[in-house]
């Protein structure tokens, strides 16, 4: 579209004077009424440009009329009804006209000269339009920029929110971590009361019925010995009674016999005679004396029985009032049997309510075991899937004057990393990893950041830690030092964490195999193990074989060694390390020519939830990385470093593949050497990698130092695809 400002077309002063020339009719010619009527106020030059315009359209009209009349045309004089008149009314007239025409010629000046300004005008409107669209274009780009800038931030917000978000979801983690812990040991110690109130409850309880089982029994022989009693008593009264009576009706009879019979001798004596008086006096005194020696002895026969009776009477009031007491003891304990009783029903409602909410507890601890498990997991993710940590082992005291100038920065909270520099021949390198453990770090100290991970595996995932680095640069310290490397501190959280899982109902089988790899080769670590291992024949080589349908790899003719009791830990590694140190003998320092792969296998099943998972930690000791020693040129050692070389550059060419782009296409180099053949599954899709770099403070090992931690580094850029 042109916006451009229609031009008025101008013209040179030349032209304009031709012009008029050719527009402007001659002196001579015929007046019009018109150019009459002007005459009369000629000094009334328009000044507005409403009055040019008026003067511009009666020019024209007379232009026309006048060149009618230029032309010869009188009937046009005559139409006019103009009468000739006087020549000096002719001159005036031609000077008028002049005059007039001049003006004319002025103000057509005036207005080209205007046409020019607006034209002017009209092109600098254009340029201040140009540039005016010039600074609109600036002005849209400036915007665009913005916009960019702006969103930019925005990312950049969304990015330190995120971060944020991401320190909160730790901080959280970390703090329902630390609840669950305590309800965990809270759940734990009210289980245990539990078990124990139960316990004194249980003992309590069987006291109790033993006491009443026997108080009933002393209660039953008491009722039938006073039951033995009574009879006896009852017996004895009626036996007396008869025999008392029985004396009497004797005695009565025997008196009455007696009486009569005397009488009768009396009577017969008193009739016969006096003579027999004195005579029968004596008969009356034997027998009064006879009489009453027998009612005597009937009598004390009498107060026998009378006193027997008593005692038994006695003996009877005694076992009653016994009896009595033995009833008030039953009846007490037979109130406290009840009291005992709704007490028990009591305790019985308060067990049962306990034992809902216990299983409301362990339902909400299971879920939060589950839930720990994927943050755990996320967590992990989150920080990467493959990590790596490097490790300045302490100066000895022969290096304590030989040191390398290493310097560790703080760890950076921020960026999750932590940076060293080193100096040689006055350069300065500088490498990132994802923790940095200086020469006062332990190996606790080391176990507490990696415990995470090794929580993982019994999740159900699978982990490969490495210890890289060259000869005598710490890798065996960090991983097998008995007291507290990361094998034996691993298994024996294995342990701890197992015990707390079973009240969750998670149980474990923990097994492990212990290989070697020397110049390729495979060699069974827990051979000829006794007890609880599995033998393997002494011919049969180690194999490894994979089942890609369960991603899963067999060590075929490996020992495998279950571990049943925490105690078993030290006995299977300090064979195993013997086993390692025996080799060395034979093939000088081989322990530090070898890698060495402890495998964990750790298989769950919770009998609540019915969940199943499968867990590897594989835990390496790699060989010492150095380069080939020009003063060794012996052909076993040149191999020896040529397999090592090449197992460690195919370990970081499958780790780099891994962390490409398009890893999920790429073909991963896994076959190129024994380790990552064996390692393969536990390095992919979910599997979690931790890399320690070992590293001596010693400067004659600086230039091995510089190469570890480059290759490390390499490793540490990669970030795993899934
Ligand atoms: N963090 C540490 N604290 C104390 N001593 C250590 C530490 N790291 C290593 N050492 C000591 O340094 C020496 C060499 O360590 P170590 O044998 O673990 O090295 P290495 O890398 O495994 O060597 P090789 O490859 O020969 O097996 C040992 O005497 C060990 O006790």
């Amino acid at each position: 579209m042109n916006n451009e400002v229609p031009r008025t077309p101008t013209k040179s002063k030349a032209q304009v004077a031709g012009d008029a020339e050719s527009r402007i009719p001659s002196p001579n010619a015929t007046e019009s009424p018109k150019y009459r009527k002007r005459s009369s106020s000629p000094k009334q030059l328009p000044v507005s440009a409403s009055e040019h315009q008026s003067i511009i359209s009666h020019t024209k009209k007379p232009k026309n009329d006048v060149l009618k009349a230029t032309n010869g045309d009188n009937s046009y004089m005559a139409h006019c009804g103009v009468e000739e008149q006087g020549s000096e009314s002719s001159s005036h007239m031609t000077a008028f006209y002049k005059e007039n025409i001049r003006i004319l010629n002025d103000l057509q000046d005036v207005m080209f000269q205007k046409k020019a300004r607006l034209d002017t005008l009209k092109d600098e409107l254009m340029e201040n339009k140009n540039e005016l669209k010039a600074v609109l274009l600036k002005v849209e780009t400036y915007k665009e920029e913005k916009h960019v800038k702006s969103q930019q931030l925005k990312l950049k917000i969304n990015d330190a929110k995120k971060l944020r978000d991401e320190h909160n979801t730790k901080t959280k983690f970390m703090v329902k971590n630390h609840e669950l812990e305590g309800q965990q040991l809270r759940a734990k110690s009210v289980a245990e009361m539990n078990r124990r109130e139960n316990e004194y409850r249980q003992k309590i309880e069987v006291l109790r019925h033993s006491r009443i089982k026997q108080l009933q029994e002393k209660r039953e022989k008491l009722r039938e010995e006073i039951s033995g009693l009574d009879f006896q008593v009852s017996n004895n009264k009626s036996i007396l009674q008869d025999a008392l009576k029985e004396c009497e009706q004797k005695h009565k009879l025997s008196k009455e016999e007696a009486l009569r019979l005397h009488q009768a001798e009396l009577d017969g004596l008193i009739e016969n005679s006096r003579e027999l008086s004195a005579e029968n006096d004596s008969l009356r005194t034997a027998l009064d004396s006879k009489l009453k020696v027998a009612f005597r002895a009937k009598n004390e026969d009498f107060e026998r029985l009378s006193f027997s009776l008593q005692e038994l009477e006695q003996k009877l009031k005694a076992l009653r009032s016994e009896n009595a007491k033995i009833r008030n003891d039953t009846e007490t304990f037979s109130r406290g049997s009840i009291e005992s009783l709704a007490k028990r029903d009591d305790l019985k409602k308060y067990i049962s309510a306990s034992t809902s909410e216990l299983g409301e507890i362990e339902e909400i601890l299971m879920k939060e075991e589950t839930m720990r498990r994927k943050l755990n997991n996320e967590l992990q993710e989150l920080r990467g899937n493959i990590r790596v940590f490097c490790r300045l082992r302490p100066r000895s005291n022969q290096e304590a004057n030989q040191v390398s100038n290493i310097q560790i920065d703080d760890f950076n909270d921020d960026g999750g990393t932590q940076q060293m520099h080193i100096r040689r021949d006055s350069k300065s390198h500088t490498f990132t990893f994802d923790k940095i453990f200086g020469e006062r770090d332990s190996n606790k100290d080391v176990f507490d950041e990696i415990g995470q991970l090794i929580q993982s595996s019994l999740d159900g995932y699978n982990v490969c830690i490495f210890a890289f680095g060259q000869t005598g640069s710490g890798k065996t310290y960090t991983m097998l030092n008995p007291k507290d490397g990361i094998i034996p501190s691993t298994l024996n959280h294995i342990f701890l964490w197992v015990d707390k899982l079973k009240s969750l109902g998670w149980s474990y089988d923990i097994s492990g195999q212990f290989i070697e790899i020397y110049n390729e080769n495979l060699r069974d670590l827990l051979k000829g193990q006794d007890g609880e291992y599995e033998e393997t024949s002494d011919s049969a080589r180690l194999e490894i074989r994979h089942d890609a349908e369960s991603s899963t790899t067999h060590l075929v003719n490996a020992t495998t060694c279950k571990f049943a009791s925490q105690e078993m830990i030290s006995d299977v590694l300090s064979r195993a390390s013997k086993m390692r140190s025996t080799a060395a003998t034979k093939a000088n320092s081989r322990s530090s020519r070898s890698h060495s792969v402890f495998i964990i296998k750790l298989r769950g099943y919770n009998s609540k939830s019915g969940e199943h998972s499968v867990g590897t930690l594989n835990l390496v000791d790699l060989a010492g990385s150095e380069r080939i020693n020009s003063s060794q040129p012996e052909a076993e050692r040149l191999r020896e470093t040529q397999n090592i070389n090449k197992s460690l550059s195919c370990l970081g060419d499958v780790v780099h593949a891994l962390g490409a782009k398009d890893a999920v296409k790429r073909h991963i180099p896994f076959r190129n050497s024994k380790l990552t053949y064996l390692l393969q599954y536990s390095l992919i899709g979910d599997s979690k990698t931790l890399m320690f770099v070992n590293v001596s403070p010693s400067l004659k090992n600086l230039p091995e130092t510089l190469n570890s931690l480059r290759f490390a580094a390499k490793v540490n850029s990669t970030q795993m695809m899934k």
